[in-house]
């Protein structure tokens, strides 16, 4: 027809051969590898491809194209194919949380994911859990991991925590690492985790991709992207406590979840109710941060630019491995103490916390907000939505670290203790008593940390960021992916 069409190699889901019989045709419903050798070896070969197609906002979807070519063209294109797909999975081991969300994290992976693996001509190991914990303990100690080329998370952030606490865990034995010194530098995960968003926050499947969309996660499982991400290790006096990927809060967002934790039954409107209260209550908490800063790495937690598909982060990363530095030491009173491993960007918050934080590039944001007004903290929170810097404000610090420590102040030697008593005696003898009676709305001593959405039993922590521990099968948000790249030499 002389229509002129491009599709990237590395685009393809699949290759269907098409025949042409009584002059109508038929369609051979095999995936490319299973193509049979044509006899007729004179005539001109149709072929549809199955190719990935971008939509709005990040969404890709499949699409097809038939072309027509000579028989060597077309074997010739298949040889490309198999060369070019070598670090596409072929066997995947996939978990399914049944309750996650809105309890459809089944239907969604039948309906919309496995067509399109059997597609491809992936096979999977599908196991749908049972229990909290089911998939992380069955990585740890029962799947035969060589067996596979991926693991796929169907769920929420809490079931994607679960699998990459099993998956560390288990790397590490089989290594040899002790998974529990916050010392030993950790052995990188091998096997690539695809997400496919089905819990009420997918905060990690957003921020790695662009969208929470099935298809889409599906369609970078297929084509075998891969994206490094960084792995924040929490200890407790030399005792692993859990690993974080995306948000580690203290104060502010710690006293939301905890919060919100006791009023499930409201369903996804507790967060909100839960925010109100705690902006609200307005609680400060005392303690020491120390902290590693990031050096030689490109970027700053405050520049414009924002962690996309193949730039910076990764070769922040390999440049300037962990390099060591001095330690800084802040004491204070913080609203709040987060560390943004990523942008923690979601559809509710696009910009998130720390708009220019980076996936893989070995350190974290360590956001510190002073005690302040009411009103100063609402503006900080409200500039999270606006295009001002959230951190441009007074009584916020922001630092990009490799690593960090906090004690709450109540847990301080007794020195430390000896010299605040000075500073303030009568506050000092308060606030013990207070602790054991909150009934007198004096504010509790400690906050919790909130780790990736759970609460930490403990408040004195040691935090080491792993960079590029765990793999997804992603590649970071695109740029501008509207227009095709026809100057691509590996396009049909
Ligand atoms: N079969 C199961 N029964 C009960 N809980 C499970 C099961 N499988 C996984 N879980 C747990 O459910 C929790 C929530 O799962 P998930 O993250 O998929 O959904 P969510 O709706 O986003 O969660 P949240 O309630 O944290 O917003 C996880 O912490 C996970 O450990």
């Amino acid at each position: 027809s002389g229509v002129c069409h491009s599709v990237p190699v590395s685009e393809i889901i699949s290759v269907r051969e098409e025949e042409e019989e009584n002059g109508s045709r038929q369609r051979d419903d095999g995936s490319w590898k299973k193509i049979r050798e044509r006899e007729g070896k004179d005539c001109r070969q149709a072929f549809t491809v199955l190719y990935v197609e971008r939509c709005r906002q990040h969404r890709w979807r499949c699409a097809e194209v038939t072309f027509t070519c000579s028989d060597e063209a077309f074997l010739l294109l298949l040889l490309l194919l198999f060369v070019s797909t070598a670090s596409r999975p072929k066997h995947l081991l996939v978990y399914i949380n049944p309750y996650g969300g809105k309890r459809q994290g089944k239907r969604i992976y039948e309906q919309k994911v496995a067509p399109l693996f059997t597609q491809a001509g992936i096979s999977t190991s599908v196991i749908v859990t049972e229990y909290a914990n089911h998939a992380r303990d069955h990585l740890k100690m029962e799947a035969e991991l060589k067996k596979f080329d991926g693991v796929v998370c169907v769920g929420g952030d809490g079931m994607f925590s679960e699998i990459i606490h099993g998956l560390i865990w288990r790397t590490q034995i089989d290594c040899g690492v002790d998974p529990n010194s916050p010392e030993e530098a950790l052995s990188p995960c091998s096997l690539r985790i695809g997400i496919i968003p089905a819990g009420s926050t997918d905060c990690i499947c957003f921020a790695s991709v662009g969208t929470n969309d099935p298809v889409t996660s599906a369609l970078h499982i297929i084509v075998g992207d891969s994206q490094p991400l960084d792995v924040c290790s929490v200890h407790h006096n030399n005792m692993f406590l859990r690993y974080s990927v995306s948000l580690l809060g203290y104060g502010f967002y710690g006293d939301v979840l905890s919060d919100s934790e006791r009023k499930r039954w409201m369903g996804p409107a507790r967060y909100d109710f839960s925010g109100l209260k705690m902006f609200l209550t307005h609680h400060y908490y005392e303690g020491t941060v120390s902290y590693l800063p990031a050096k030689g790495i490109i970027g700053t937690p405050r520049d414009a630019t924002r962690c996309r598909s193949g730039q910076i982060c990764l070769f922040s990363f390999v440049f300037h491995p962990e390099s060591s530095g001095e330690w800084r030491t802040i004491r204070g009173k913080f609203l709040a103490i987060n560390a943004a491993s990523m942008s923690c960007a979601c559809p509710r918050s696009p910009k998130g916390l720390s708009p220019a934080a980076h996936l893989a590039d070995g350190t974290t944001d360590l956001i510190l907000v002073r005690k302040c007004s009411r009103f100063n903290f609402l503006r900080h929170l409200l500039r999270h939505t606006s295009k001002d810097d959230q951190f441009d404000l007074t009584f916020i610090e922001v630092h990009r670290v490799r690593r960090f420590r906090f004690m709450p102040r109540h847990c301080q030697s007794d020195s430390d203790l000896e010299l605040d008593l000075h500073e303030n005696s009568k506050r000092q003898i308060f606030s013990q008593i207070c602790k054991d009676h909150p009934a007198c709305g004096c504010a509790p001593a400690y906050s919790s940390w909130n780790c990736d959405g759970e609460i930490l039993t403990h408040t004195g922590i040691d935090v080491r960021v792993h960079g590029q521990l765990i793999k997804l099968f992603a590649r970071g948000i695109e740029e501008l992916p509207v227009f095709e790249d026809l100057s691509n030499p590996c396009a049909i």
